[in-house]
């Protein structure tokens, strides 16, 4: 189990959410949903597939708009917002997708370099390979610096897409499945690294997961939801207290073969 994180700072919300809906035709996905996310704090969103987590991020992250409700991100509204100003907002999210994305065709510090090149134009060389290096050796990766995407394994993948992320310093990170398709003990590794980069990179962060294991080393904090509305939150142990069959099917799930 996650020890007490003593970075959390609750009286500061980087994301909050109120009575957010959002439907599609007919299908309510969300259908009144209320989220904090704390500066400092790792939040996991647990939910069966298709009950909306991908959707609850879309709308985070401005891709996707509410049909009502409030979602206030780093102190701006998202639905408000110009989109000069969610592009701005953006640079301050760092996405973990699935599949990390990396282009093939170039080696890892190219993969890199790309965001700086783009987004800090009038960053000097020595400047961009300094940063790439702090990320590098943050995810334990410095020997990769010249290897090809496809000379990698998928959890050495997955951590160049965290580094990747990093580059620009989010100060919120969004985790979408980060140890599908990993082995075991690739799983832990990357559950320690999403610590490691909540401690050392003081990023506050939600992470997507069916994974218990994952959810249980790194949230602070859990939420599930359960037809359209977060019904269980708080610690691992907390949200699986209950008599709630929907809550003990996913946790068999995990844990019974
Ligand atoms: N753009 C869209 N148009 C219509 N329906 C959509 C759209 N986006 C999502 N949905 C529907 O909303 C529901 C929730 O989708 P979502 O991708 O958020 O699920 P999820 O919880 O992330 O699932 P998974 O764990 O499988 O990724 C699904 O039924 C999906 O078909």
């Amino acid at each position: 189990m996650k020890k007490i994180n003593p970075n959390i700072i609750r009286e500061n919300k980087v994301i909050e959410i109120r009575g957010l809906q959002k439907a599609f035709d007919e299908f309510e996905v969300l259908k009144n949903v209320d989220l904090n996310l704390y500066q400092g704090e790792n939040l996991v969103v647990l939910g069966r597939s298709g009950t909306g987590k991908s959707v609850l991020i879309k709308i985070i992250s401005g891709l996707l708009r509410a049909d009502a409700g409030m979602v206030n991100v780093l102190g701006q509204e998202v639905g408000h917002l110009s989109p000069k100003q969610l592009d701005a907002l953006r640079l301050k999210i760092g996405f973990s997708f699935q599949n990390s994305a990396l282009y093939d065709s170039m080696t890892v510090k190219e993969n890199l370099e790309f965001p700086l090149v783009r987004h800090s134009k009038h960053m000097t060389q020595r400047d961009r390979t300094r940063i790439i290096d702090v990320v590098l050796e943050a995810v334990g990766l410095t020997k990769a610096m010249h290897q090809m995407p496809s000379e990698l394994s998928g959890g050495q993948r997955k951590r160049i897409g965290i580094a990747r992320t990093l580059i620009l310093r989010p100060e919120i990170m969004l985790y979408d499945e980060p140890t599908a398709g990993l082995d075991p003990i690739t799983c832990i590794e990357i559950n320690k690294l999403i610590n490691e980069v909540q401690r050392r990179f003081n990023t506050s962060s939600i992470i997507i997961t069916h994974d218990l294991t994952c959810a249980r080393a790194v949230g602070d904090r859990l939420v599930m939801l359960l037809d359209g509305e977060f019904k269980r939150q708080g610690t691992f142990e907390e949200v699986f207290a209950t008599d709630d069959e929907r809550v003990k099917a996913f946790y068999n799930y995990n844990f019974i073969d």
